[in-house]
């Protein structure tokens, strides 16, 4: 005889805990630590660790797609109790991988209209033409999705699951092929832009810390299946930093736009205005635009530097200081509670006699910025 559970794939009379919750559970691959994890109903979450970690893992298990024990709500809805799941495709979730599968035999056409079909959700359709455009999709609609380049599917498998709109949405490195100058110029924004306007709870995994960071303002790690809580990105950064993953290293930082005139971005952070040239993205006073910065692209004075040709100067204060092993330090500045890294030599350190807790200037060229 079968037995029912009483919560099982039912809506809980709790309210508090809308979001999703995801307690003590195990899969073959961590048997010895049970994954715990407390996420809001919307925002947008990295997920990033070394290769071989658990990660594809989790978002399986969250889908319904690996076998798994422990327990899964989500909007109030048990998909998981014990070693009893919910099927997959009664979750209200999406799960997009690298490698696209997209409906074989069909054209894009077909694939974004079967998401559209059985989306509990679906996009107005002036939504789906300007997302069609912004990806870049439209003059393939026709297209078999046979003939599709890697890139190419992975925007469309990406559109695909926007077109389904699912509240909880998983994406496994769904932009791996796609070239990393239109990733970063054009999908990124067009994503927050998106969540903004039609929000839902996001993972995205990835190996590219500059994509995470320009998604995402919180992340979590995973180390030999071991998955941290949600963390601010500058604590995901401390990990790669130890880990030594590569030479350079950026910062996520978050103004308002004051104006763009004649290809000059103002934006304001902290009563500061920051100068941005080689802006590809429309903006309007008043938006909030993310973009990153290279550690190894500031510099600091002790005192305010006169007139000079490099045109952003930031007052910041020292928050933390970290000897690297080529020689650099990497030094953790802090302006209006966000967080910038800057390389510099270690020479440049003793002369400086950089003390943590004061106050510096920071300064970078107008081109610096990334993802603008
Ligand atoms: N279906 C499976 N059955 C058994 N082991 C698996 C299965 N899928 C993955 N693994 C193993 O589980 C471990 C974690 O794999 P997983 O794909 O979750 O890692 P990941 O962090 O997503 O890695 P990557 O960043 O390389 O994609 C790996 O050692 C992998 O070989």
């Amino acid at each position: 005889m079968e037995i029912t559970l009483p919560l099982f794939g039912t809506t809980t009379s709790t309210s508090d805990s809308c979001g999703l919750s995801v307690e003590g559970l195990v899969t073959s691959l961590n048997t010895a630590t049970p994954w715990e994890l407390t996420l809001p109903a919307t925002g947008v979450f990295g997920l990033t660790g070394p290769s071989g970690s658990g990660k594809s893992t989790l978002l399986a298990a969250l889908a319904g797609q690996r076998r798994c024990r422990g327990n899964i709500t989500f909007a109030n809805t048990v998909w998981q109790r014990g070693r009893r799941a919910l099927a997959t495709h009664k979750r209200a979730a999406s799960l997009g991988f690298q490698d696209s599968r997209l409906f074989a035999g069909q054209s894009v056409a077909d694939n974004l209209a079967l998401a559209r079909k059985y989306s509990h959700r679906p996009l107005p359709a002036e939504e789906c033409e300007q997302l069609l455009k912004a990806f870049g999709i439209a003059p393939l609609l026709h297209q078999p999705v046979e003939l599709l380049s890697g890139g190419e599917a992975q925007r469309v498998a990406l559109l695909r699951q926007l077109f389904h709109n699912a509240p909880l949405q998983l994406f496994d490195e769904p932009l791996s092929a796609v070239d990393r100058a239109q990733v970063l110029r054009s999908l990124l924004p067009t994503l927050r832009d998106f969540w903004a306007r039609y929000p839902a709870l996001v993972l995205w995994t990835s190996h590219d810390f500059d994509e995470v960071q320009l998604l995402a303002q919180r992340c979590l790690w995973m180390q030999s299946a071991d998955l941290s809580a949600p963390l601010p990105l500058f604590e995901v950064a401390k990990y790669l930093d130890s880990k030594a993953v590569g030479d350079s290293f950026r910062s996520r930082i978050e103004a308002r736009v004051e104006s763009l005139r004649g290809g000059l971005l103002t934006l304001e952070l902290g009563g500061v205005s920051i100068y941005a040239d080689r802006v590809a993205g429309d903006y309007r006073k008043g938006d909030t635009a993310v973009f990153l910065l290279e550690a190894g692209d500031i510099s600091l004075s002790v005192e305010k530097p006169g007139l000079s040709s490099i045109l952003n100067c930031l007052p910041v204060t020292l928050t933390g200081k970290k000897h690297l092993a080529d020689g650099r330090t990497r030094l953790q500045l802090t302006l209006a509670e966000q967080v910038l890294y800057a390389d510099i030599s270690q020479l440049s350190c003793e002369r400086l006699q950089l003390r943590e807790g004061s106050t510096y200037f920071a300064q970078f060229k107008a081109g610096s910025p990334a993802g603008l």
